[in-house]
């Protein structure tokens, strides 16, 4: 069966926008075409809006915010309740349109959408504790006190490597603190974000409070302009590239909004003389070729202390030959193809940088050519260098680099010579050094003897050129509201 056929057969495939509650083709009637990466095949055309689809999305969602923020906080939650058993009943189906529209492994894609669905989990009860504050007496004739409101109609620009946790980790306390919401997938995975919308309106969410404006690569400008131009959105909350960001950053400071910025990551991966070396190979393997090596908190750089060097790299070229190439709607693959032929060209041209000033390639290296044309090995590179394109920019790809170091304050120092900082990792049994360089590090999170970090609980998010903001949590939650201070007197 082709892609297509499969597509075809889920209650959830849509192409059309979803706005107002209601499924429409662009004003232009144009499409634009959504391909599998693992098989090249053309899967859907999917309504390409631009910025006069946008303008009357986001009227929508404005008359939507006008109801939806004099909800109670009961009601709001049982809405993230109902949209949270929604998507864990279509688990499957979601992981499906991942697996065709991004080549993400189905296993992975599976995990994703519980991810994904936890955030609604999670924000059903934050709703309910969505408190002020009763301020002390300062004086004895008033009093004051600060409440929390919805920021307000909020604009959603998301990324194609986590298409649907990306997009919950923002809807989710969005919701629940009374906002409404247009939403701008990426280009590359219109079609997870489409298929929610669909199980969103299944379980009954009223129309308006999600909208999702798709677009091509081409009117993605528009739609973005539209977004950031628009006095009614109050916040714009974006994951993806730095670079992305910066303009977005720029084109929301003529009205002033709020944002929230998730960008790229370059983590830092410490492996200490004191680790164990079995078990941070592993760590660093679960790390970078996590989706293929396209995830922002992957382990990026790998900086290895001298002595445990030779012990870790052993371990870890057995850990990458487990990594299984393949199919991704196949179960038991964990490597696939990568997003597009640009991503591609990149993995290539940093490779190539590396081997050019000195480094080697210790596995892997090559185009996979049998397995499908955006396939790549899962490479290993060694005697890396700062100066080296994968150290300086994130690689989004199979590819470890790895760098030897020999003194503590030399591993976070070059740990901290970059422009972003997301995530960092550290692998030592020495505590003392771990709180030493988790508080060093430069980062706005830190995985200690573990890769696992991201959840519904934590807050997520970056200093540095990685971002702004945090998501997740009840800090997640805060990101979405204003606090209003009021002053009663008494005589
Ligand atoms: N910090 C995080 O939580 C996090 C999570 C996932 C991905 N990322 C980062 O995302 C990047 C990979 O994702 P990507 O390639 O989709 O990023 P990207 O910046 O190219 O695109 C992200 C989104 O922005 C849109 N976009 C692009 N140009 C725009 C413009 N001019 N105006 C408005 N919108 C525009 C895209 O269509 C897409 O929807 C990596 O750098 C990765 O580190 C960060
Ligand atoms: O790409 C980054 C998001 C994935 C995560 O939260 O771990």
């Amino acid at each position: 069966m082709s892609s297509r056929q499969i597509l075809s057969k889920l209650g959830s495939f849509q192409e059309q926008a979803f706005v107002n509650g209601i499924w429409q083709s662009s004003a232009s009637q144009k499409t634009f075409p959504v391909y599998s990466p693992s098989t090249g095949e053309l899967v859907a055309n999917v309504a390409d809006c631009d910025a006069n689809d946008t303008k009357k999305a986001i009227d929508v969602a404005n008359q939507a915010f006008q109801l939806w923020k004099t909800t109670s906080c009961r009601e709001r939650s049982a809405l993230l309740k109902d949209l949270y058993e929604g998507m864990m009943s279509n688990q499957k189906d979601l992981a499906t349109i991942m697996a065709i529209e991004s080549g993400k492994p189905i296993s992975e894609g599976m995990m994703e959408v519980k991810f994904a669905a936890s955030f609604f989990e999670w924000y059903a009860g934050e709703a309910m504790r969505m408190n002020g504050e009763v301020l002390p007496n300062a004086e004895p004739n008033n009093r004051r006190i600060v409440i929390k409101q919805p920021v307000g109609v909020c604009g959603l620009i998301t990324p194609w490597n986590f298409p649907i946790g990306m997009i919950t980790r923002k809807l989710g306390p969005a919701l629940a603190a009374g906002c409404t919401a247009v939403l701008k997938p990426s280009e590359e995975t219109p079609l997870t974000a489409l298929a929610f919308g669909k199980i969103a309106e299944e379980v009954g969410m009223p129309a308006g409070l999600l909208n999702i404006v798709t677009a091509s690569r081409e009117n993605t400008d528009q739609v973005g302009g539209a977004l950031c131009d628009s006095d009614v959105i109050r916040k714009i909350t974006f994951t993806g590239s730095t670079r992305v960001g910066k303009l977005l950053y720029e084109r929301s400071a003529q009205n002033v909004k709020r944002l929230s910025m998730e960008l790229g990551g370059n983590a830092p991966f410490i492996v200490f003389n004191s680790a164990n070396a079995k078990l941070a190979a592993q760590k660093a393997v679960m790390s970078r070729f996590r989706n293929t090596g396209q995830t922002c908190v992957c382990a990026e750089r790998v900086f290895v202390q001298d002595e445990i060097y030779d012990e870790f790299l052993e371990e870890l070229k057995k850990c990458v030959a487990e990594l299984q190439l393949g199919d991704p709607l196949d179960a038991s693959t964990t490597q696939s193809a990568v997003i597009n032929q640009r991503a591609l060209d990149s993995i290539q041209d940093k490779v190539t940088d590396a081997k050019e000033k000195g480094a080697s390639i210790a596995v892997g290296g090559n185009l996979a050519e049998s397995k499908g044309s955006l396939y790549y090995e899962p490479t290993i590179i060694t005697d890396c260098k700062i100066d080296m394109k994968v150290f300086k920019e994130e690689i989004f790809g199979p590819v470890i680099p790895l760098i030897k170091f020999q003194s503590e304050s030399i591993g976070v120092l070059m740990a901290n010579a970059h422009s972003t900082g997301l995530a960092g990792y550290i692998m030592s049994r020495d505590m003392a050094q771990v709180w030493r360089v988790s508080e060093a590090l430069e980062v706005g999170m830190v995985g200690v003897n573990d890769q696992a970090i991201s959840c519904d609980i934590i807050p997520f998010g970056g200093v540095k050129e990685s971002g702004l903001g945090r998501e997740g949590s009840v800090h997640g939650l805060n990101d979405y509201t204003e606090l209003k201070y009021i002053h009663f007197g008494l005589e």
